[in-house]
């Protein structure tokens, strides 16, 4: 009788499996067919997921479905309809999928980027990176940011072998100065091998997502260091048993205690720097005069952790920008050589670019946007959003609790905005063909999009409620140091016909280009002897933000 009944409730389960698919299948948006119960998961390659979702989208439409698992998920390939979703119905489409192991075990839910917006310290977070980041707040760390793409440029004309190395330095020390208020040397310092170390291991959580951990951009030593890992965000059930049942636990929580550790150590190290009054103006001195002003609530552990979310969002995006930067101008040295006569009519080679010469390089900024598009660097757009409440879209029925990929690698190769995506050209930012000075004719500008130009790009920066809090902080960084590279260097590959492959780019999370040679040759002798000068001069104020 039992094995009957049990036979019994297993078909049943099963059934209800099977006419689940059936029906989702019928009212979502369109996709590839896929299986009943594991869905679309055998059809997700594991390599470069984003561009079969580009495939998906071409095929099935723009907003297309998947389901990974039971998990239904939206992959949303233009902007447009991003900015429907994600923006318009921003109160459905901003919460995150749950993840149990990297936001409640690993940090029992104090890492605002994989919070849903519902919690009331997911506002309290956006709200406190706010006030360290938004457009004019920003401008305090110009000083920082100057001075470290001056030891940037005096590195990459002494060692051009190791750029790379330098990129990410740079992108590490502006993250940790304007955290924390200090610079570092080198990204093995202490500060930051521990906050990478601590996001390696919840990094292919987060983009795993639950149920959905089928496609997977990490390397072995990552991926597999939590033996059975998986099992607990497909079988949520698995956190009933006795904790000491739960073996996927022992690894996270020693983790976490060392987390706190050191992000409790940090936030220390400010407030006593803060007390003695030699910290600089930075995140965390800011939320901590928030905090006694009550205009943000977080205990001390809450803060601790809440500040540390620059590393995992800010470091890597910066760093691949600015190596895609590189890619793009080795492979277009015309373009290398139209944004340098602009940037020697407008500033010559007696003195460096600075922030206040912004707005008389347009083309320089045009280069920073198509950089922007032409390679995105968060392929997927960052974290998947979720949905909060069933809707309709043009028809279709999106289930509450879906995922949704905003598909950068696809949105920015729409062909209806972006002409010939493939292509790098910067002119496609700007309003008309102004540039006569030039000896290359301006193309006419390729969009008419309000949102798609010259002074306003936030595209590549995510969307709606969820928008990247670090966005001008980043496109700050870009700016100084795209104009000063142009302003002090002839870019060439490593040997003269050696061009990098355009399209050579790993498949992590944050897609980066493949390691290539770039060399560095200062443009003239005045330009090198300036390099210099600057970086005897800045040593002594290197030296206070080393307290
Ligand atoms: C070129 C540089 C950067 C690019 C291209 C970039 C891009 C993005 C994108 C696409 C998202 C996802 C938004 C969404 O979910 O809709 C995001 C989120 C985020 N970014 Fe950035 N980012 C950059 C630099 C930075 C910097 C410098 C910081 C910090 C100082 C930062 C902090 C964050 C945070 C905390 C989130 C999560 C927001 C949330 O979950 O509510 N980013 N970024």
């Amino acid at each position: 009788m039992l094995l009957q009944t049990t036979i019994a409730l297993a078909a049943g389960y099963i059934l209800w499996g099977v006419l689940r698919w059936f029906r989702l299948r019928q009212i979502m948006p369109p996709g590839p067919l896929g299986l009943p119960w594991i869905g679309n998961r055998h059809q997700v390659p594991a390599f470069k997921p984003w561009k079969k979702f580009e495939e998906w989208n071409r095929e099935y439409g723009s907003i297309s479905s998947i389901l990974l698992g039971s998990t239904p998920t939206i992959i949303i390939g233009t902007a447009q309809y991003a900015w429907e979703l994600l923006e318009k119905r921003s109160e459905i489409y901003s919460s995150r999928p749950r993840f149990i192991m990297a936001s409640e075990i690993l940090s029992e839910n104090r890492r605002g980027l994989m919070l849903p917006n519902s919690s009331e310290l997911w506002k309290q977070w956006r709200k406190m990176l706010h006030n360290g980041f938004h457009i004019r707040k920003v401008q305090v760390y110009h000083g920082i940011q100057s001075l470290e793409s001056k030891v940037l440029l005096k590195q990459l004309m002494n060692d051009s072998k190791n750029y790379d190395g330098y990129l990410k330095r740079f992108a590490a020390s502006i993250v940790v100065a304007a955290t924390y208020g200090r610079r570092v040397d080198s990204v093995d310092e202490w500060v930051v091998r521990e906050n990478i170390a601590s996001i390696d291991l919840s990094l292919p959580f987060i983009l795993s997502g639950p149920k959905s951990a089928h496609f997977c951009l990490f390397p072995p030593a990552i991926t597999f260091s939590l033996p059975g890992k998986y099992l607990v965000e497909s079988w949520p059930w698995l956190l009933k048993l006795p904790r000491s049942f739960q073996w996927f636990r022992k690894q996270a929580e020693s983790r976490k205690k060392q987390d706190e550790h050191f992000l409790m150590h940090l936030l220390n190290d400010v407030r006593t720097r803060t007390k003695n009054g030699s910290c600089p103006d930075c995140l965390t001195s800011q939320a901590l005069v928030d905090r006694d002003q009550g205009k943000v609530e977080m205990s001390d552990i809450q803060l601790a952790y809440a500040v540390s979310s620059p590393f995992s969002a800010g470091i890597d995006t910066t760093a691949g920008t600015l190596s895609v930067f590189l890619l793009a101008m080795l492979n277009y040295p015309e373009i290398t050589k139209r944004a340098q006569e602009e940037i020697d009519r407008v500033i010559g080679n007696d003195r460096m670019p600075e922030f206040h010469d912004k707005d008389r390089l347009p083309y320089v900024q045009a280069v920073i946007n198509e950089t922007l598009r032409w390679r995105p660097i968060p392929v997927l757009g960052g974290t998947a959003h979720a949905s909060i409440a069933d809707d309709e879209f043009n028809g279709s029925f999106i289930p509450k609790g879906s995922s949704i990929y905003a598909n950068m690698y696809g949105i920015m190769r729409d062909t209806d905005l972006f002409p010939d995506p493939n292509l790098f050209r910067p002119d496609r930012f700007l309003p008309t063909p102004s540039d006569t000075t030039t000896t290359t004719k301006p193309i006419t500008n390729s969009t008419t999009h309000p949102r798609i130009n010259l002074k306003e790009f936030d595209l590549p920066f995510g969307f709606g409620r969820r928008i990247c809090p670090g966005m001008h902080l980043g496109l700050n960084s870009l700016f100084i140091t795209v104009s000063r590279i142009l302003w002090a260097f002839d870019l060439k590959p490593a040997q003269e016909a050696a061009i990098p492959d355009p399209d050579a780019f790993t498949n992590h999370f944050n897609s980066k280009p493949m390691p290539f040679e770039c060399q560095f040759v200062p443009r003239n002798e005045k330009v090198a002897n300036l390099i210099e000068a600057e970086w005897d001069n800045i040593q002594g104020h290197l030296d206070e933000w080393h307290h």
